[in-house]
C-alpha cells in the first residue's frame, strides 16, 4: 500500500469489497446487539419497491437477507406498477411515524408517473438512510454531519482502507448522478482531494482521467473506461453494474471499466461483481444503525 495513492504498475491489486462488506456487516451486528441490550430496540429498515423490475427485485431481496444477517428487522413493501403518487406518499407518511422503522429506502428508479424528488423528500430526514433528500444532500454539500448515500460511502471506506490519507490527491469522478457521482465528489472534496467531475458534456474525459490518482466510475455505461483512461498505478473504483449477454447465451455482470485492460495499468481496482455492490448494502445497514442511534438516543454525529 502506498500513501501517494499510486503504486508500481504490473498487475493491479484487487480491492476486496465483498470481504470488506462482510467484516463491516459483522461489526454492525455487534453494534445491533449492544444497542438492543441498552434500549431493547432492534433497528428496522423499510424497503419500498414499486413495480417489478427483475434487477431491482434481486437487489431488494439481497438487502433483506443482509439486514437479517446484521440482526436488524426488515420490512418489505412490494407495490404494484400502478401505485399512485398519493398512495406511495401515504405509505411513506406511515413509515415516518412508525417507531419500529428507523430507516426508509425507496428503490430507484421509480416507474414513470411517480416523481422521485417528491417521494425522496417525503421521507423524514432522520430516516433517509439513502441520504438522497435535500436535507442530507445539503448537509453533505456544507460539510455537516448527516446521512451519506450508501454507494459513495462504500467507495470512500474502500479508498480510505486501500489508499489511506487522500489529502492532495487528484480524484476524478465519471458520472454526475444525484445517487452516486455528485455525493462521491462531495465526499472526496471533504477528504482533501482535488476533484474533477466528468459528465455527458465533458470534452475529452480520457485526458482528464489520465491525471487522476483516484478514478471513480459511475455511469452505467459498460466498457466506457478503457486502459488508456488510467494513470499507471492509479486506484480505480468501478461502480457500474450491467448484465451483458455472452456469445454462448449466458449472462455476466460487468462494470463500466474494461477490467482486463485496466488491471494491467492500475495499482488497485475493484472487481464487478464483488466490489462496490456489496459495500452499498453494508453501508445501508451502517446508515440504518446510525439512524436508529440518533432517533433513540438523540445523538448527533454521522460521518
Ligand atoms: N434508492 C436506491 N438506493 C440504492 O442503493 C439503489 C437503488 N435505489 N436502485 C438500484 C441500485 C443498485 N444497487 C445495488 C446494490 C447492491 C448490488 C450488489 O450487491 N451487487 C453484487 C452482485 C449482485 C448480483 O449478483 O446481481 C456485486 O456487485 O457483487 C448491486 C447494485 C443499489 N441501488
Amino acid at each position: 500500500m502506498s500513501v501517494s495513492g499510486t503504486s508500481t504498475p504490473g498487475e493491479a491489486r484487487l480491492i476486496d469489497g465483498k470481504g470488506f462488506a462482510n467484516r463491516l456487516t459483522q461489526d454492525i451486528a455487534e453494534d445491533v446487539r449492544t444497542f438492543y441490550a441498552r434500549h431493547q430496540v432492534t433497528p428496522g429498515l423499510a424497503v419500498v419497491l414499486v413495480g417489478n423490475d427483475p434487477a431491482s427485485e434481486v437487489y431488494v431481496r439481497n438487502k433483506a437477507l443482509q439486514t437479517h444477517r446484521a440482526g436488524m428487522r426488515s420490512f418489505m413493501h412490494m407495490l404494484p406498477e400502478t401505485t399512485s403518487q398519493e398512495e406511495l406518499l401515504a405509505l411513506i407518511g406511515r413509515l415516518n411515524v412508525d417507531p419500529e422503522i428507523h430507516g426508509i429506502l425507496v428503490q430507484l428508479p421509480l416507474p414513470g408517473g411517480l416523481d422521485p424528488v417528491a417521494v425522496t423528500n417525503a421521507i423524514d430526514p432522520r430516516k433517509d438512510v439513502d441520504g438522497l433528500g435535500v436535507v442530507n444532500a445539503g448537509r453533505l454539500a456544507l460539510g455537516l454531519p448527516g446521512i451519506v448515500p450508501c454507494t459513495p460511502l462504500g467507495c470512500l471506506l474502500l479508498l480510505k482502507s486501500y489508499v489511506g490519507d487522500l489529502r492532495g490527491l487528484n480524484a476524478m469522478v465519471v458520472g454526475a448522478s444525484n445517487l452516486v457521482g455528485r455525493p462521491m465528489a462531495q465526499l472526496l472534496l471533504r477528504e482533501g482531494c482535488t476533484v474533477t467531475v466528468a459528465h455527458i458534456d465533458t470534452r475529452n474525459p480520457q485526458a482528464l482521467a489520465r491525471q487522476a490518482d483516484i478514478l471513480v466510475v459511475a455511469t452505467g455505461c459498460s466498457g466506457l473506461v478503457t486502459g488508456e483512461w488510467i494513470k499507471p498505478g492509479a486506484t480505480v473504483i468501478d461502480v457500474g453494474i450491467s448484465r451483458v449477454r455472452l456469445d454462448n447465451g449466458k449472462t455476466r455482470l460487468v462494470g463500466d471499466v474494461v477490467f482486463d485492460e485496466a488491471r494491467r495499468i492500475a495499482g488497485q481496482i475493484t472487481p464487478v461483481p464483488g466490489g462496490v455492490g456489496p459495500m452499498t448494502i453494508a453501508c445501508l445497514l451502517r446508515n440504518t444503525m446510525q439512524a436508529a442511534r440518533e432517533l433513540v438516543e438523540g445523538a448527533g454525529g454521522g460521518v
